[in-house]
């Protein structure tokens, strides 16, 4: 593994289940060194910030993905209980405006450990035709880089699209800007409810800083192999 992977893993792992104790188990077979670990709405829902604070006293640290999308200053205070947790990354979700991202990042301003501040653009499970559905007559290709620039103007640090986007919106945005690539699958694995997909490798280059994978490592008959598995296919682990 080279340096920068270890002061800095780049996978992320989707801790999606119904109760802290898989959670828990799972996060005794990885390694902080190795990956970080993210909790979303079911495991939150369920286990909440005790679980949170469980993970991180493995070493762990943790993307909080509860996508707030609420009133200007529902979705402020939100972030700022979030980052009382002591947590790595937050988001919000961009169709919440840039008045709702403005003030969720005042309110993280004067937070002594500031999370990363990103926001979701389009959802990696839904094509063109969804967004048709609710809608909205463009394509993700379209709508992805314009609530990134608003992610941007807004001040945030960065946002969760798909690998697909990634490409684009680095030539847009600048190197500095964190995008967060849900939706990876490695060759061959099933794409399960993912509509946007890519490869570990492809995502990283095409620009991506950071991976989410859940299910091709938290279903395998041996998750950390998997793990090293996707860690070999990116060059982290020789
Ligand atoms: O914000 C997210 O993390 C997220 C955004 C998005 O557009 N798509 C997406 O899949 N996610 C999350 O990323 C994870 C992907 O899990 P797998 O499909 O099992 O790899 C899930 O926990 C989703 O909630």
């Amino acid at each position: 593994m080279n340096d920068d992977s270890k002061i800095n893993p780049r996978i992320i792992v989707a801790l999606d289940y119904p109760q802290a104790a898989p959670a828990l188990a799972l996060a005794q077979r990885l390694e902080p060194a190795l990956c970080r670990l993210k909790v979303g709405k079911e495991l939150f829902t369920a286990a909440g910030p005790q679980l949170v604070e469980q993970l991180q006293q493995r070493g762990f640290e943790i993307f909080l993905d509860l996508k707030f999308h609420d009133i200007p200053n529902t979705t402020a205070q939100a972030c700022k209980a979030a980052a009382a947790m002591g947590v790595w990354m937050v988001n919000v979700h961009a169709l919440g405006g840039k008045r709702m991202m403005e003030a969720a990042r005042e309110a993280l301003a004067n937070v002594g450990q500031r999370p990363m501040l990103i926001a979701v653009t389009v959802l990696t499970s839904m094509a063109q035709e969804d967004l048709h559905g609710i809608g909205i007559n463009a394509s993700p290709a379209q709508m992805v880089p314009l609530l990134a620039g608003l992610a941007n103007d807004s001040g945030l640090d960065g946002v969760v699209c798909s690998a697909q986007e990634a490409f684009v919106l680095r030539q847009q945005l600048g190197r500095d800007f964190c995008l967060v690539t849900p939706g990876i699958r490695p060759a061959n694995a099933s794409a399960d409810d993912q509509a946007r997909i890519m490869t570990p490798r492809a995502a990283l280059e095409n620009g991506a800083n950071y991976l989410v994978i859940g299910r091709p490592i938290t279903q395998a008959s041996d998750p950390l192999l998997a793990l090293q598995d996707i860690l070999k296919e990116t060059g982290d682990m020789a």
